[in-house]
C-alpha cells in the first residue's frame, strides 16, 4: 500500500521553485498542449462551481500528462472581493496523484505556484510577441499577481522603466516597497500605459480598465484578471484592434469576458507560436489573454515535487 501524501507548504515550495526551471517547463508544457496529442496533455476547461453566498468561484483543473506520468489536479477559488477586504482573492491547492495506482503522492499550497507560473506563462508572451527593443514595462494592479509579473518580467528582460497603477496612490507605494527594484507610480492608467511597449493586467476588476486608445501600436499586452465571461480588463477597441493570443482557445471561448463579449477572434495558443504552427505578430499591437491552465500547474507541482526529493534526505 502506498504511504500517505507529503504535504509542501508555502515556505517551502518558495525554495524549490525558480523562474529559470519553470520558464522552460512551461514552454515545453504549452507546446505539447497545443499539438491536442492526448498521450501529451489531456486537459479539459475548467469546471467552475458557484459560490453564490460568498461571492466566489471553486475551479478544479484536472490534467494528465500521459508520456510524462504526471496526473495533478487543482482546486482554485477566487472571489469578486472588495477592495479592502481581509479575505484572500485566490487561494489554490494542489494534488499531485501516482496515476498507476491512483494514490495522492503530495499535497501542495498553491499560491506560489499559481502565481509564479501565471507571471512565467506571461514572460513567455512577452518573449514570443514583445518588441525585442522594449523599453517601458506598466503593471495595472498591485496584488499578488502584480508582484509576481513584477519579478518574472525583470528576471527575463530588461526594461529601462517600470510603471505601476492602482486604483490608490497608497497601495502603489506599497508595492514599490515590496519589489527590489526602481518602480515609478503612475495616478491614472493612461500615464502608466502612454508610450509602454509592455502591459501586464493583472486586476480584479470586471469593467474595462484598460482602453485600445491608450494603448502603443506594437505594445504587447498579458491580460491577467478578469476570468470569467462577463468580467472585463480591456475594452472592444483594444480587443477588435490587437492580435489576440490564448493560452487555450476553448479555455478563452468559455471563460474570457473580453474575448466573448468583443467577439475579438483568437488568432493563436502561445503553444502554436511554439510549436511554429502560428506566426508571432511582433510588429502588431499583441494580447496575450491567460486564463490559467491545468498543464501550468500540473508541470510546476511535478517540479517542485522533483525538487522536494532531491533535498529531503531519506526518512
Ligand atoms: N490568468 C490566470 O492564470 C490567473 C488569473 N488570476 C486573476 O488575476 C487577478 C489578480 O489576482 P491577484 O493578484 O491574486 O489579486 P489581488 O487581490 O492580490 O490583487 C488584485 C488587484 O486588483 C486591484 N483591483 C481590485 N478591484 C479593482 C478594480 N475594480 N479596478 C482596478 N483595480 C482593481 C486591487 O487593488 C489589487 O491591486 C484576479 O482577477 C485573479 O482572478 C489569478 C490567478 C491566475
Ligand atoms: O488558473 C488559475 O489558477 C486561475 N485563473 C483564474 C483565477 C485562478
Amino acid at each position: 500500500m502506498a504511504g500517505p501524501p507529503v504535504v509542501i507548504w508555502d515556505q517551502d515550495v518558495e525554495g524549490l521553485l525558480h523562474y529559470r526551471e519553470l520558464v522552460p517547463r512551461l514552454e515545453e508544457a504549452l507546446g505539447k498542449f497545443s499539438r491536442r496529442d492526448s498521450t501529451e496533455v489531456i486537459q479539459p476547461v475548467r469546471t467552475t462551481l458557484t459560490l453564490q453566498k460568498h461571492h466566489g468561484f471553486l475551479g478544479l483543473m484536472p490534467t494528465y500528462m500521459e508520456n510524462d506520468g504526471v496526473l495533478c489536479t487543482k482546486f482554485v477559488c477566487f472571489y469578486k472581493r472588495e477592495d479592502g477586504s481581509s479575505l484572500p482573492a485566490t487561494q489554490a491547492t494542489l494534488v499531485l496523484l501516482d496515476p498507476e495506482y491512483g494514490n495522492v503522492k503530495a499535497v501542495m499550497d498553491g499560491e506560489l505556484i499559481t502565481g509564479m507560473r501565471t507571471a512565467a506563462v506571461s514572460a513567455i508572451s512577452a518573449k514570443l510577441l514583445m518588441r525585442p527593443e522594449a523599453e517601458v514595462l506598466a503593471i495595472l494592479g498591485t496584488g499578488k499577481q502584480a508582484l509576481s509579473h513584477y519579478n518574472a518580467f525583470t528576471d527575463m528582460f530588461s526594461f529601462k522603466e517600470v510603471r505601476v497603477w492602482s486604483r490608490t496612490r497608497q497601495k502603489a507605494e506599497r508595492f514599490c516597497r515590496s519589489v527590489s527594484g526602481p518602480v515609478t507610480v503612475c495616478v491614472s492608467v493612461q500615464e502608466a500605459v502612454r508610450g509602454a511597449d509592455a502591459i501586464v493586467t493583472v486586476t480584479r476588476c470586471t469593467e474595462p480598465v484598460l482602453f485600445g486608445q491608450w494603448v502603443k501600436p506594437g505594445a504587447h499586452v498579458a491580460a491577467v484578471g478578469a476570468c470569467r465571461p462577463d468580467w472585463r480588463e480591456l475594452d472592444d477597441v483594444l480587443m477588435k484592434e490587437a492580435v489576440v493570443y490564448a493560452d487555450s482557445r476553448e479555455g478563452a471561448m468559455a471563460e474570457s469576458g473580453d474575448v466573448i463579449l468583443s467577439g475579438a477572434e483568437v488568432f493563436a495558443e502561445l503553444g502554436d507560436v511554439i510549436n511554429g504552427t502560428k506566426t508571432a505578430h511582433r510588429e502588431k499591437t499583441t494580447v496575450f489573454k491567460s486564463l490559467g491552465m491545468g498543464v501550468e500547474d500540473a508541470v510546476s507541482a511535478q517540479l517542485v515535487f522533483d525538487q522536494w526529493k532531491r533535498h529531503t534526505p531519506k526518512l
